[in-house]
């Protein structure tokens, strides 16, 4: 659900348009696991089924990287990998600070997965002074009396914020102030931020309520069906929404 604006055109100025720029993590996690087990090239069909795309979408996504692959053989792993990674800037490193490091910040900052994405957390902070100093998965929390020291010490340009939804806003023009220009918010609020400024929100709850209309839906289904003495419809896993006509879990703030 959009609630808010990234302030970023539909199309990026490089010609991708958002909607493949946010199927290209999907990508790369499938090629990922076929990396890790030696598997030299995927036919788009192949790949298209473990991202969940649709295959005729993978081809025409793929088409924007200039990356068609070899008839009869397929994409080669190695290389997609490092195309959509480079694509996706995830050839560097990105130091990311958390702010709020509660239940889901600390959580956050145990997380394994983002240092393997090229995701370094190199900074935690919070507003409670008894907390300063403590170490929450080896890292030091550090009080939000210095913040702006700490994002420009670290060259932080991705701020995460996992404070109460109060709170949120303040955070976020403090992070901006400082110089962070991409926000992954997790606290349930609207952010307003200048231009320039990309903001994207994650709400669980939001998830699990999509989740609730379809059971709905499909309770509904069941009954009517018994009723006309049909067997019921389900989604078949061919027919099944993927991520390119459901909601992702991550959205534009
Ligand atoms: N997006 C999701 O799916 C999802 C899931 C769970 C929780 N949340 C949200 O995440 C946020 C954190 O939840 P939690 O359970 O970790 O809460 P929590 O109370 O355990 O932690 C919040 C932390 O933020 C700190 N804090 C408060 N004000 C601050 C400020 N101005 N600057 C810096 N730090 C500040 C507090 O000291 C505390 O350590 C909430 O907004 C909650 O609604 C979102």
């Amino acid at each position: 659900m959009a609630t808010g604006r990234t302030h970023r055109p539909a199309t990026r100025s490089r010609g991708i348009p958002e909607a493949t720029v946010a199927r290209l993590p999907l990508y790369l996690r499938a090629l990922t696991a076929l990396s890790e087990r030696s598997v030299p090239t995927v036919s788009s069909e192949e790949l298209a089924t473990a991202a969940g795309v649709n295959s005729a979408k993978l081809r025409k996504d793929f088409s924007y990287l200039g990356s068609y692959g070899t008839r009869g053989v397929g994409y080669d792993v190695e290389y997609l990998v490092y195309q959509i990674s480079r694509e996706l800037g995830l050839t560097q490193d990105w130091p990311v600070a958390i702010v709020g490091i509660g239940n889901l910040g600390a959580a956050l900052a145990n997380y394994g997965g983002f240092a393997s994405r090229g995701f370094r957390v190199a900074a935690l902070i919070d507003a409670d002074p008894a907390m300063a100093g403590t170490p929450v998965a080896g890292i030091p929390v550090q009080h939000t009396d210095d913040l702006d020291r700490i994002i420009s010490e670290n060259g932080v340009s991705i701020g995460v914020i996992t404070t109460p939804p109060g709170a949120a806003q303040q955070v976020c023009d403090r992070l901006v102030a400082a110089g962070v220009t991409s926000i992954l918010n997790f606290a349930p609020t609207v952010l307003s931020v200048p231009e320039g400024v990309d903001v994207r929100k994650v709400d669980l709850s939001i998830e699990l309520q999509i989740l609730a209309f379809h059971e709905q839906r499909k309770a509904g289904e069941d009954a009517t069906a018994e009723d006309e003495g049909a067997p019921p419809m389900r989604a078949t896993p061919t027919g099944r929404k993927g991520p390119d006509g459901d909601m992702p879990a991550v959205m534009p703030a």
